[in-house]
């Protein structure tokens, strides 16, 4: 079984697309993003494939796409849907995969489960992506418990933002879970800028030698 893992974060907007395509262009991996709420705007799907240069073929069509952009239990009841959570089984691939949640980990699919509980049940090795800002420290040590509670097995942190050294410091500490690296927030935010970020903060091979 070829690398397999969740891109999680501490809340929506924080950066898991665009931490994802850095990824998936280093990996050379496929990217899945099995719940699209809001489709306006360009998707998930459509920012990792031009952000991460990915093939079509390497970027998985979606389980759901809904039409707002919203929670994706009211985005699809706005849609007259019923996501099925236990339908939700990561693709066999040949090439790595990397799969991206919506929002962060309470985020719900219907009334009753939460991606959590998708987590908890497919049982990948995680990778929260948690800010550096004030706030920071609450959002991203109860993300762990939450995933602690369910035994969900966490990769590590990548962060992303501008450096506060003590702020990752005490998440990681406190947290008792490995930094992966920080993503600098940049601009312009091209893909040429993303892979030489991602290669100068991160050690690819740490997703290669504790994944399953
Ligand atoms: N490292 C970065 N540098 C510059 N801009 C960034 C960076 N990471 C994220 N952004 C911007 O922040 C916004 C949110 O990022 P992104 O869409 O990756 O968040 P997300 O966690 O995937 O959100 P969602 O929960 O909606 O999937 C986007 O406008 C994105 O371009
Ligand atoms: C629409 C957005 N871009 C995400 N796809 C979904 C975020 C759901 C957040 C729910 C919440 O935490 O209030
Ligand atoms: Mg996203």
């Amino acid at each position: 079984m070829s690398l397999r893992f969740v891109v999680t974060a501490t809340d929506t907007g924080v950066g898991k697309t665009v931490f994802s395509a850095a990824l998936a262009d280093a990996l050379g991996a496929c990217y899945w993003k099995p719940i699209q709420a809001g489709l306006d705007e360009e998707t998930d799907s459509e920012t990792v494939r031009r952000l991460g240069r990915l093939p079509p073929q390497r970027i998985l069509p979606e389980a759901w796409r809904l039409k707002t952009p919203a929670s994706p239990h009211l985005a699809a009841e706005i849609d007259g849907l019923a996501l099925r959570p236990e339908a939700l089984h990561p693709p066999k691939t040949s090439s790595p995969l990397i799969i991206e949640g919506a929002g962060g980990l309470l985020v719900p699919l219907t009334r009753r489960e939460v991606f959590a509980d998708v987590f908890a049940r497919w049982r990948l090795p995680v990778i929260l992506c948690a800010r550096t800002g004030l706030g920071t420290i609450n959002h991203t040590l109860l993300s762990l418990e939450a995933m602690r509670r369910r035994q969900i097995p966490v990769l590590g942190i990548a962060f992303i933002g501008d450096a506060q050294p003590d702020t990752q410091r005490i998440i990681v500490e406190m947290g008792g879970i490995p930094s992966l690296g920080r993503l600098p927030r940049l601009d312009p935010l091209t893909p040429d800028a993303l892979r030489e970020s991602f290669r100068r903060h991160f050690d690819v091979s740490q997703f290669q030698e504790r994944c399953v």
